[in-house]
């Protein structure tokens, strides 16, 4: 009896939370969904990796490949045998799939990580919310967008949250947790236990545009664009002075290009249109003209810098 009351009294406590999230079908399989369903993947997560064509999630699989080869030749470095069983047994727990609608019947959990639009994410909760079962909880990935606007397209607000994801979601340690006023502490403590789950270090923050990192980042990288649009310093300098004089791994151009071009532009765009008024919002012709002419940064080869595609 005393043993019973202390085991519910120990997972009942808001600090320890037993992972109850087993299922979980990630949707748009690009920079963030591919390395989401991986962590997921490896840490014995059951996960479906859903994008539009065969084509996308095919491109999906050969760089969650790549992936796990550059972490098997780090963990094991001498061990052939053990390379090749920790990347059987995460691809054994990844399934790919172009259909969304069967792939959340058996889901716990749902991460979209499509497209930063908040009528194209909107569109597709209403979607889910009719299609998964009733206990399932949702999680936007989104960089900027409020998450109760993407929420109130469903009728379950209360199995709502927000996790937001740092790329490369296999590296960065980071996990923002976020919760809208409807959503229940249950929700809630189960998105924590699941973002440990998957070996992050949660952060929790109120539903507020960019949460905590971006709020600070995307300013800081949009300040960089506006240094170098003033000609005061080249992207290169800029990049070599923040690396070396303020410490960071990326300089702000590598870390825009990393980034993706069009995801930070839809980021301020987005803010600009709901806080006209801030200076650190205002859009910036060089970062919409890249856009403009499909230089998106690593992932199309070209943004501030020229890469080699492979
Ligand atoms: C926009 C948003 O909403 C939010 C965001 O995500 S904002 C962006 C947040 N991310 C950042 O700020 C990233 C900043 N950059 C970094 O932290 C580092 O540059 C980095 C971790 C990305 C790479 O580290 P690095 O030392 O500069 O480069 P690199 O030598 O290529 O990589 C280090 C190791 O990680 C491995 N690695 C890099 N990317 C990897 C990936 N995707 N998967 C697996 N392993 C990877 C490499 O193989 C390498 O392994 P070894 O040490 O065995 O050689
Ligand atoms: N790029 C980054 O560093 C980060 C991005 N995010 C956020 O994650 C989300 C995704 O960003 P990325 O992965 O960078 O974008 P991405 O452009 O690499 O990938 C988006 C994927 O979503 C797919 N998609 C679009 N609409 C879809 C739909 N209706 N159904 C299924 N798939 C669909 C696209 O085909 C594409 O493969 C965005 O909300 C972004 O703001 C969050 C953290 C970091």
């Amino acid at each position: 009896m005393a043993f019973t009351k202390f085991v519910i009294r120990a997972f009942s406590t808001s600090t320890l939370h037993f992972n109850a999230v087993k299922t979980v079908t990630v949707i748009g399989s690009g920079l963030m969904g591919s390395g989401i369903a991986q962590v997921a993947a490896a840490t014995g997560h059951k996960v479906t990796l859903v994008d539009k064509t065969k084509e996308i999630v095919d491109k999906a699989e050969v760089s969650i490949k790549k992936s796990i080869d550059r972490i098997v030749k780090k963990k094991f470095p001498d061990d052939a045998k053990a390379q090749l069983k920790y990347s059987t047994d995460v691809l054994a727990n990844l399934n790919m799939s172009t259909d969304v609608l069967t792939a959340v019947k058996s889901s716990d959990l749902v991460i979209e990580a499509i497209v930063e639009n908040l009528d194209v994410k909107r569109e597709l909760f209403g979607l889910l919310d009719n299609a998964a079962p009733e206990k399932t909880l949702f999680a936007s990935n989104t960089s900027s967008i409020p998450i109760k606007d993407i929420a109130s397209v469903t009728k379950r607000k209360d199995k709502f949250g927000g996790l937001h994801f740092f790329n490369p979601v296999p590296l960065m340690k980071l996990l923002e947790v976020i919760r809208i006023p409807e959503t229940s502490d249950e929700t809630y403590n189960l998105l924590d236990a699941f973002g440990k789950a998957l070996g992050k270090t949660t952060v929790q923050c109120k539903d507020t545009p960019g949460f905590i990192v971006n709020r600070l980042l995307v300013p800081y990288m949009v300040e960089a664009i506006r240094l170098v649009e003033r000609g005061d310093a080249s992207p290169r300098d800029v990049d070599t002075a923040m690396k070396l004089g303020a410490g960071y791994p990326m300089g702000p151009f590598e870390l825009l290009d990393y980034v993706g071009l069009d995801t930070t532009k839809f980021i301020i765009d987005g803010w600009s249109k709901r806080d006209p008024e801030n200076p650190l919002f205002k859009p910036s012709p060089i970062l919409n003209k890249l856009v403009d002419d499909n230089k998106l940064g690593l992932k199309t080869g070209e943004g501030f810098y020229k890469y080699n595609k492979q």
